[in-house]
């Protein structure tokens, strides 16, 4: 394992080792590539297929001449609960060889003092109002200091593009207003979010559930998966009922088919606008949600559930017939919190 500043070699595509840098100074002593483009994925460690997945798109993106950089680092400014941060999993030596698997051909592993010579900062980046919302109501402090640490490694590590996760979709939408509003000159990518084959979003803290904790834990992909089962069947229901009565009344169309309980459904969803497809979806997920949370062992504990306009956060009205939106979920199950949320159109039904 290399674990001095000397220069790494750019374009590690064949599963070398990466360089570990431990400071400042090694890391600007690591070249850039000529000609080519350094890309950066930052996480808190404790590698999975997740972050394999954007060091892998990375390296993509970089190509074999570029250079890809991981880093990993457990900001402390971003965590509210002592115990959170006590136990978060702390695995470099596996952490390298996942990196160097994925192609990484620099991982800048920093010590606090390091990030933080001059003890907490004093000056902070400050998320604003969508820092308030979801996440950041249910971790007051958490985006400031999340912001403040991802400003601070964008100046250390210089990327060209930089690579996150769309599991943490506050997150993404946050730094990519961090970096529009204070010109940043980094082009930010988000990356779908990896689940593993049951459906639970792969999460550096799953590791803590027990396999009865796991189990209910899948009510939040199950919730997400039917929303948008539920959203695809109304808008192909949507298409067929105007197909069959072209130009005409959806629900005698859907009648004219046989589909009474479709025809209705159509018609709850299509024409009466406080049932509108927003509120379907939300209704769709949290029966889902409500029977893990009444399970007598192992119970769900529920922070949020919500269906959000991606831009800021913001709840999508009930009225909403089109766009973009995020169905987002945060939940308890025993001590461990997870997040999960799925990305919707809104489309069809116009
Ligand atoms: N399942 C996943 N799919 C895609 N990207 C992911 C996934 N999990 C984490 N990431 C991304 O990896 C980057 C680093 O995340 P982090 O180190 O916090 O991992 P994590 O698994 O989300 O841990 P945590 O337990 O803190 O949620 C972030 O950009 C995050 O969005
Ligand atoms: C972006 C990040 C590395 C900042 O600490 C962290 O919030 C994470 O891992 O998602
Ligand atoms: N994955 C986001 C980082 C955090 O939970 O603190």
């Amino acid at each position: 394992m290399t674990t001095t500043g000397h220069p790494a070699p750019t374009g590690n595509t064949a599963a070398t080792t990466p360089a570990l840098l431990r400071t400042a100074a090694e890391l600007d002593a690591l070249p850039r590539p000529a000609g080519a483009e350094r890309a950066v994925v930052m996480t808190m460690g404790a590698l999975h297929d997740g972050h394999a997945t954007l060091i892998r798109t990375a390296r993509e993106a970089a190509g074999p001449d570029g250079q890809v950089v991981v880093t990993v680092f457990v900001n402390p400014l971003q965590f509210g609960e002592a115990a959170d941060l006590d136990r978060y999993p702390r695995t470099l030596d596996a952490d390298l060889e996942t990196a160097a698997a994925a192609g990484a051909d620099a991982v800048f592993a920093p010590g606090l003092d390091e990030v933080y010579p001059g003890g907490e900062p004093q000056v902070r980046i400050t998320a604003g109002p969508m820092g308030e919302r979801l996440e950041g109501a249910s971790r007051p402090g958490h985006f400031d200091g999340m912001l403040t640490v991802v400003a601070k490694l964008l100046h250390l590590t210089r990327p060209d593009e930089a690579f996150y996760g769309q599991k943490d979709a506050q997150q993404l939408a946050l730094i990519r207003r961090m970096v529009r509003d204070l010109n940043f000159g980094v082009r930010i990518t988000g990356v779908p979010t990896v689940r593993d084959p049951d459906g639970l979003a792969l999460s550096s803290r799953n590791r803590f559930l027990s396999p009865q904790e796991r189990h209910t834990a899948l009510a939040l992909p199950r919730a997400l998966f039917a929303a948008q089962d539920r959203l695809a069947a109304q808008q192909a229901l949507h298409e067929r009922a105007m197909a069959t009565a072209p130009g005409g009344d959806r629900a005698a169309g859907l009648n004219k088919l046989g589909e009474a309980r479709a025809a209705a459904d159509a018609q709850a969803v299509a024409l009466a606008r406080p049932n509108g497809a927003p509120a379907a979806v939300r209704a769709t997920a949290r029966a889902i949600l409500e029977e893990a949370a009444a399970r007598d062992r192992h119970p769900l504990v529920l922070d949020y559930l919500a269906l959000v306009d991606p831009a800021d956060f913001t709840e999508i009205p009930d009225d909403r017939e089109s766009g973009d939106a995020i169905l987002a979920v945060a939940a308890r199950v025993g001590e461990t919190r997870l997040i999960d949320n799925i990305p919707l159109t809104f489309g069809a039904l116009t």
